[in-house]
């Protein structure tokens, strides 16, 4: 799914308005009915208090709408106009004399309102900013926001948590509403991902308001949101008449004396996702445990018992995986240099192997074309540098991998893939997922879809996808306090079936009971 920047959603909203034939007033009229059908199919006329704050534009038009809706279902509602400026918007003006015209009369707040009361059980309807927002709200909409959390009650944030910019981070929290649930219009918004502004978006949701579909087709975007959707196209299905040579051979470079886990680890997901062939490169030491833990694997063990001292190798891989356990033993980052100096196989790079280049930033030179970079936020610092802010740790990550010509995958709750300027923001995955090792089995998942013949970014996007599925499926059984790396890789399998398994469809009581009695 396509992540639009505010420019590009306000020219969405007149492309469709031109094309569909219709008034500004009907979309938002759209925009009210949807959210009022999802609010009514859930509380089916329940009498709870519910209070819109509703601003001045059009975001504020779309919950003075929705409030008539509500009063004409009965529902029991407060409306306020946050009053922060006297640039009223048009159709936020025609909708509030229709509230009028229902006898409904909203309160006015300003700079000393009394603010009113909220009880812990009543709902908030969050209408105040959208995707409009352009400068910090003043002192007195802040306080009122603080106000509303003080409540306690269910914040309901109509397109997006009001104060939350649309390309930039609020410089202060208390200006910002931390939503327990967003109703997105068409399209969910890229800061709902990043770690400093998806703090304040509980849940969210998409809601189709059937914006121009040809504008949201042809339109490119900066950022897209990778869910099942995306992936299934890359998938590439096995073949009958092939053999394991067919699927590639993955080297795994890693592992030191306490460290060899790393390696196995990185291994075995290599294989789990697909690698035809896997042989790790390790120490002496982990020579035993290696062929013990993992007898589909091949092994190869350096010269030196404790630490990689010298990378060299006789077989031609298709791609290898570097950096799980490695260590910085100064004879390892000789070895790691004199590797890189004469490598040309495609490469994925982690952990350790990425703090040396951080250390030593000419070999990032001898990289070869599009090199699979997987930091962790530490890793990225060291590698690119201290950021301001999301945005601009996007932008530096952006410019990064353009001079160095590598597909970047930055981790996090929502990893975020980038490459030729574009970044691919991972849609699943768990916090059960941030774990010793969860970041070893990437490495080689990403490896192991290399060597299958999938391009780096391809493989990158897929096998982020693929690891924090399993990640998904693994803590229905485990929760997240449980979940281990070697579970991530257990349930690999079942990320791949998952793929092609259409969900479940609820199928009504009756039905069910008649199915059953015809089977008898
Ligand atoms: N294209 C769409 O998807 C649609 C958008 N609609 C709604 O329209 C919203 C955008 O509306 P607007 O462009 O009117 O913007 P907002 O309603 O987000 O903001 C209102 C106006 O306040 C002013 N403003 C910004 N920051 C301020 C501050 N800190 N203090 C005081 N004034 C400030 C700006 O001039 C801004 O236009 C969307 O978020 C959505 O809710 C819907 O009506 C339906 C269609
Ligand atoms: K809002």
């Amino acid at each position: 799914m396509k992540l639009f920047t505010a420019e590009q959603i306000y020219a969405a909203d007149k492309s469709t308005i031109a094309k569909q034939q219709i008034t500004s007033d009907a979309l938002m009229e759209r925009a009210a009915e949807q959210i009022f059908n999802w609010i009514h199919s859930r509380m089916q006329g329940a009498p709870v208090k519910i209070h819109l704050f509703c601003g001045i534009g059009n975001n504020g038009g779309d919950g003075v709408a929705l409030a008539r809706h509500l009063k004409e279902h009965g529902y029991n509602i407060a409306v306020y106009v946050v009053n922060y400026s006297k640039k009223r918007s048009k159709d936020f003006l025609i909708n509030l004399e229709r509230l009028k015209d229902r006898k409904v009369w909203p309160e006015f707040l300003e700079k000393g309102s009394k603010y009113p009361d909220i009880g812990r059980d009543d709902i908030i309807v969050d209408a105040i900013f959208g995707i409009g927002l352009n400068r910090t709200p003043d002192e007195w909409v802040k306080q009122l926001m603080e106000h509303l959390h003080v409540s306690e009650a269910f914040i309901l944030s109509i397109d997006m948590p009001s104060g939350l910019f649309m390309d930039k981070v609020a410089e202060d929290s208390r200006g910002v509403v931390k939503s327990n649930y967003v109703l997105s219009f068409q399209v969910p918004k890229l800061v709902f991902f990043l770690p400093d502004t998806g703090i304040y978006v509980g849940q969210w949701e998409v809601l189709d308001i059937g914006l121009d579909p040809e504008y949201l087709m042809t339109t490119e975007t900066d950022y897209e949101l990778i869910g099942k959707q995306e992936v299934l196209p890359l998938y590439v299905p096995r073949q009958k008449f092939s053999h394991k040579g067919t699927y590639g051979h993955s080297l795994i470079i890693g592992g030191s004396y306490g460290k060899v886990g790393a390696a196995i680890l990185a291994s075995k997901a290599a294989l789990v996702s697909g690698s035809g062939l896997v042989t790790a490169f390790v120490p002496k030491c982990g020579y035993v445990p290696f062929q013990t833990a993992l007898p589909e694997a091949m092994v190869i063990a350096d010269r030196n018992e404790a630490h990689l001292s010298n990378i060299t190798f006789e077989i031609e891989p298709n791609v290898i995986g570097i950096g799980t356990g490695l260590g910085t033993e100064e004879e390892t980052i000789r070895a790691f240099s004199d590797f890189l100096e004469n490598n040309k196989t495609p490469i994925v790079i982690d952990a350790d192997a990425l703090n040396i280049l951080s250390k030593n930033k000419a070999l990032l030179e001898k990289l070869p074309k599009q090199a699979v970079l997987t930091p962790h936020p530490k890793e990225l610092e060291r590698l690119i540098g201290k950021w301001k802010d999301d945005f601009d740790k996007l932008k530096k990550v952006k410019s990064f991998s353009k001079k160095y010509d590598c597909v970047l995958v930055v981790k996090g709750a929502h990893t975020i893939t980038v490459y030729d300027e574009k970044g691919y923001v991972n849609a699943n995955g768990n916090p059960g997922m941030a774990t010793a090792g969860s970041g070893d089995v990437l490495t080689g998942v990403i490896t192991g879809l290399i060597a299958q013949g999938y391009e780096p970014l391809i493989a990158s996007v897929f096998g982020v996808y693929l690891h924090g599925r399993a990640g998904d499926i693994a803590i229905e059984n485990t929760g997240y306090q449980s979940l281990i790396a070697s579970t991530i890789i257990d349930n690999m399998g079942r990320a791949y079936i998952d793929l092609f398994e259409i969900p479940e469809v609820p199928v009504p009581v009756e039905e069910k009971s008649n199915s059953s009695r015809s089977d008898e």
